[in-house]
């Protein structure tokens, strides 16, 4: 079921993100959320996660007064919308309550964010936060007033006396980790950090801790994948490094034009990528110009095109990807790669000439590529006998099945 039916009737939702620490522990001059992955700051793939989600009205950043600037920049570079930017505190307490604030308690209020009926809070230092588990904890949060991600523990928590050694040893099983995200009625979070002591502000670091002790609201806990984990040391910035570069080999999009025999080679295609290649989901669009289609597959993060063209000089098929892709802006946020596959059925045209006909593709390959956009132009000869008898073997498969 769609998120937004799943939502139908609920009131709005925003999102608070604190990213107003500086990184202390990953010992590095830039605060962790400013560090660049693959060339862009980490905190932009956090509210990237966040801005393709149609339900999220609003996203609040929380900064340190001297990184406003340089996070309004990000926005402005990486294109980021529905952002508001916040001067943060001297703690993640502190930073998360101004965030809160800046939503108005009343309607009248001259300021064009509207109070939430459920806040998510979500640090901005962890980047792969998806869709399911963001409803997950709203959903719970709108039934049990906060509800908050975990994960197993993977180490045993001690506490040790005075002296060092151990006093005592926790029964692993029986805790969790809690993570982010985590979801609460606006009113109660926000009740709870008004009455909150400065203890508490200064040294807490649960959320769901002050819903309990001040409004006396049992979160609901819910099971989070491995990916929430938050980036504190410098590893962690190589370990997501690896994750986004997995994330942009695992989907591949097949677009074809209207011709027969691009059709035919576009299914083929699709059934091989799917069943050979371990890690790409293939997608497959017929048609590119469907542009709502193609919008939901930039929204799953897509990057990488194969454009199956039937004339082996016609680039026209490929023209048009581009200029949807150059409109969805999704080449701001990663190189996108987009192989042009022309089809030559033609058995008397050599492989040479067919190549001189399509030399064409270089000089708009080089334009494009300003635009992060690579584009490949691909000639292939094959023979469409071969092609028929080969989607009948795929057919017979599927019915065998
Ligand atoms: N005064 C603070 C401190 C932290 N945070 C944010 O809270 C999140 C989680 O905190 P943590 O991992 O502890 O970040 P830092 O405080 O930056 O790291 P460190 O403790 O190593 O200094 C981060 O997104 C961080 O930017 C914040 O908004 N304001
Ligand atoms: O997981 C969390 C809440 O449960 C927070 O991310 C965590 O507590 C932040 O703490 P710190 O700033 O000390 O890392």
């Amino acid at each position: 079921m769609e998120a937004g039916t799943l939502l139908s009737g609920a009131a709005s939702v925003a999102a608070v993100l604190p990213a107003g620490g500086s990184g202390e522990r990953l010992g590095s001059a830039t605060p962790k959320q400013f560090c660049a992955l693959l060339g862009r700051p980490l905190i932009s793939y956090t509210v990237r996660a966040l801005e393709r989600i149609n339900w999220i009205s609003d996203i609040v950043v929380v900064v340190s007064l001297e990184n406003i600037e340089t996070m309004k920049s990000i926005i402005e570079k990486y294109g980021h919308k529905r952002i508001t930017v916040v001067e943060g505190g001297m703690t993640r307490h502190r930073s998360i309550f101004n965030g809160l604030k800046i939503f108005p308690e009343s309607k009248l209020s001259s300021c064009p964010l509207q109070k939430p009926e459920v806040v998510i809070i979500h640090d901005a230092v962890r980047p792969f936060v998806e869709e399911d588990i963001l409803l997950k904890v709203v959903l719970a949060a709108k039934e049990h007033g906060a509800a908050g991600a975990i994960r197993p523990l993977v180490s045993t928590v001690v506490a040790s006396s005075a002296d060092g050694s151990l006093d005592h040893s926790l029964e692993r099983a029986r805790y969790r980790a809690s993570e982010m995200p985590q979801a609460f009625l606006f009113d109660i979070i926000y009740q709870a950090y008004h009455q909150c002591s400065d203890y508490d502000l200064d040294y807490g670091t649960e959320c769901l801790h002050l819903a309990l002790k001040y409004c006396k609201t049992n979160a609901k806990l819910i099971e989070g994948s491995p990916d929430l984990w938050k980036v504190t040391y410098k590893r962690d910035l190589y370990a997501a490094e690896s994750i986004i570069k997995d994330n942009l080999s695992q989907q591949v999009c097949v677009t074809t034009d209207m011709k027969e025999d691009a059709v035919q080679f576009g299914f083929l295609l699709h059934e091989t990528l799917k069943s050979e290649v371990k890690q790409v989901k293939g997608i497959s669009v017929f048609l590119c110009k469907n542009d709502n289609h193609l919008q939901n597959i930039f929204l799953g993060q897509c990057y990488n095109f194969i454009c199956i063209n039937a004339e082996k000089s016609d680039i026209k098929e490929t023209q048009q990807l581009v200029d949807i892709l150059e409109n969805s802006r999704i080449s701001v946020l990663h190189p996108v790669v987009l192989i042009s596959v022309h089809l030559n059925v033609s058995e008397n045209m050599s492989f040479r000439s067919g190549m001189e006909e399509l030399a064409g593709i270089k000089e708009f390959a080089r334009e494009v590529k300003k635009k992060n956009i690579l584009v490949y132009g691909l000639l292939i000869h094959y023979n469409k006998g071969q092609i028929v008898l080969t989607r009948r073997t795929i057919d017979e498969g599927r019915k065998r099945r």
